[in-house]
């Protein structure tokens, strides 16, 4: 069977006149339950290599191919709700997280891919709902209440912020396999294992495993799979099912 998502030869070379190479032939397959860790020295491409996977940077050569089909063939908008890259930090964007919401709920291509992640359902029988996955809900989970929604960006706190970025690339939903720029480093580090076992029980288990491990239960009602940087080793250890350190490639 097919990867989930696979990466094959991803060559980016600077544009500063040097041709050197951030990203020289890479390559990784990804399989649904897993959780990539990418780690390597700052400056070394983590963070250029998760926007080729999202078709956020243009590379020179390689091409990555999710359910064995190409990028393009899905429409890059649409390729882009199903493999999301969701960033370190918001952006400093205008207005209110709930003017975000609103707007990104009324993209048509997050419409129908949504309807198609709701017709999953739980694993284990068991009757798990899809409005775990609201993200108003999954926020307040992480300790972040409901007026927070309504303050605009600029005013809230670097955990605040990351906090409600990640909600909303998490639950909006449709996401087959989300990429996480290191997702924790503004919060503290109950916060930090909150956020992580939510994320963790998002995923569907992986093949080889029970669906509860590391005390996190699995319920496979969200994304199929994580590639996750981080710098921090026990957090790869805790939440990785394999590590990738791109320093050495
Ligand atoms: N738009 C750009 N134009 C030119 N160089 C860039 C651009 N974006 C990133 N780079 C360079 O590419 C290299 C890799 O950057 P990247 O942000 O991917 O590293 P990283 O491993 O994520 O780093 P960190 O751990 O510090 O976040 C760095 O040398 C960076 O300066």
């Amino acid at each position: 069977m097919s990867p989930l998502l696979s990466i094959k030869g991803l060559t980016l070379r600077r544009d500063d006149g040097t041709g050197s190479a951030i990203l020289n032939d890479f390559s990784m397959d990804v399989e649904e339950g897993e959780v990539v860790i990418i780690k390597g020295e700052s400056g070394s491409g983590k963070t250029t290599l998760l926007k080729c996977i999202a078709e956020l940077n243009v590379y020179q050569s390689g091409e990555i191919l999710l359910h064995d089909k190409k990028t393009t063939s899905y429409g890059i908008p649409t390729y882009r709700t199903l493999v999301q890259y969701i960033p370190q930090r918001p952006s400093l964007l205008p207005g209110t997280p709930l003017d975000l919401l609103e707007t990104i709920r009324s993209f048509s291509s997050r419409k129908s891919s949504k309807s198609k992640s709701t017709s999953t359902s739980g694993i284990d029988g068991e009757d798990d709902s899809n409005d775990d996955l609201d993200p108003m809900r999954l926020a307040s989970e992480w300790g972040i209440q409901r007026t927070l929604w309504t303050r605009e960006w600029a005013t809230l706190s670097g955990g605040e912020g990351q906090r409600i970025a990640l909600a909303l690339g998490i639950g909006i939903g449709g996401a087959e396999v989300v990429l996480l720029d290191e997702p924790t480093s503004a919060l503290d580090a109950e916060t930090m294992k909150k956020v992580e076992n939510s994320l963790l029980s998002l995923l569907p288990p992986l093949k080889t495993q029970p669906s509860t491990s590391n005390g996190v239960r699995r319920r496979g009602i969200g994304p199929k799979a994580y590639v996750w940087i981080t710098h921090e080793a026990a957090q790869a250890e805790r939440c990785g099912t394999r590590t990738v350190d791109i320093t050495r490639r």
